[in-house]
């Protein structure tokens, strides 16, 4: 599964940010996209993920070989693709057993599909504030609780925005280590930067 994004312009009201992204994303690769602030990524994986705004005004994303570009979020993660978004979004009034269980499952196409107890071994902190509610978690917990939400759709291409965010250095690490876990080739960042933002191909095949 590739996800192609061609000759791609996009940007909000009065604002013109993207000017001709090209960018491509082969199966079992993992991409970073690293920029100064401001320079457009997450409008970037906001469009990828059909999130609005941005809006589109002129090229294509396509996914699997299926144009995605006009298509809803909610059709795009229904074709394989999570965001785990900047600031993370958890639910905050829900527990995280709530949060997890609340996104819709799509029927897995590359590996087994996750459930709560494979959530759970991933993050094991995850299991032991399960009945705790969200907005009392961490942020390195609330990290986890985004990536296992996003995880629980069962997707084929992980999007991930801004993961390192605010976390301690040894929360970054188990985060990073879990990703890398998971089969997605070199995860960890080339460049330094704590901030930069992570596209990641994620293969559940064991
Ligand atoms: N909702 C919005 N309405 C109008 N302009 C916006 C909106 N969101 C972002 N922008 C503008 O789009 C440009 C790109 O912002 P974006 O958030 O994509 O950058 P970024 O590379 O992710 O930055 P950072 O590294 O600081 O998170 C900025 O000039 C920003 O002011």
């Amino acid at each position: 599964m590739t996800l192609d994004v061609t000759g791609l312009h996009a940007g909000y009201a009065g604002a013109r940010v993207l000017h001709g992204v090209d960018l491509t994303v082969a199966g079992d690769e993992t991409v970073a996209l690293l920029g100064r602030n401001g320079m457009g990524k997450t409008t970037l994986v906001r469009t990828i993920c059909g999130l609005r705004p941005p809006v589109v005004t002129a090229g294509t994303i396509s996914y699997d070989g299926a144009d995605i570009t006009k298509r809803s979020s909610f059709q795009i993660n229904r074709a394989g693709i999570a965001i785990v978004p900047q600031g993370r979004r958890v639910f905050g009034s829900l527990t995280v057993v709530e949060n997890l269980t609340a996104v819709r499952k799509r029927t897995s196409t590359t590996g087994e599909p996750w459930t709560l107890e494979s959530v759970f071994d991933f993050f094991p902190r995850l299991a032991e504030r399960q009945r705790s509610y969200a907005k009392s978690l961490s942020g390195g917990e609330q990290q986890m609780l985004a990536i296992g939400r996003a995880l629980m759709t069962n997707p084929s291409l992980l999007v991930m925005d801004e993961p390192s965010e605010g976390l301690a250095p040894s929360v970054l690490d188990v985060i990073q280590d879990r990703i890398a876990a998971c089969g997605a080739r070199a995860c960890r960042c080339s460049s330094p930067s704590r901030t930069s933002t992570w596209h990641s191909r994620w293969r559940t095949a064991s």
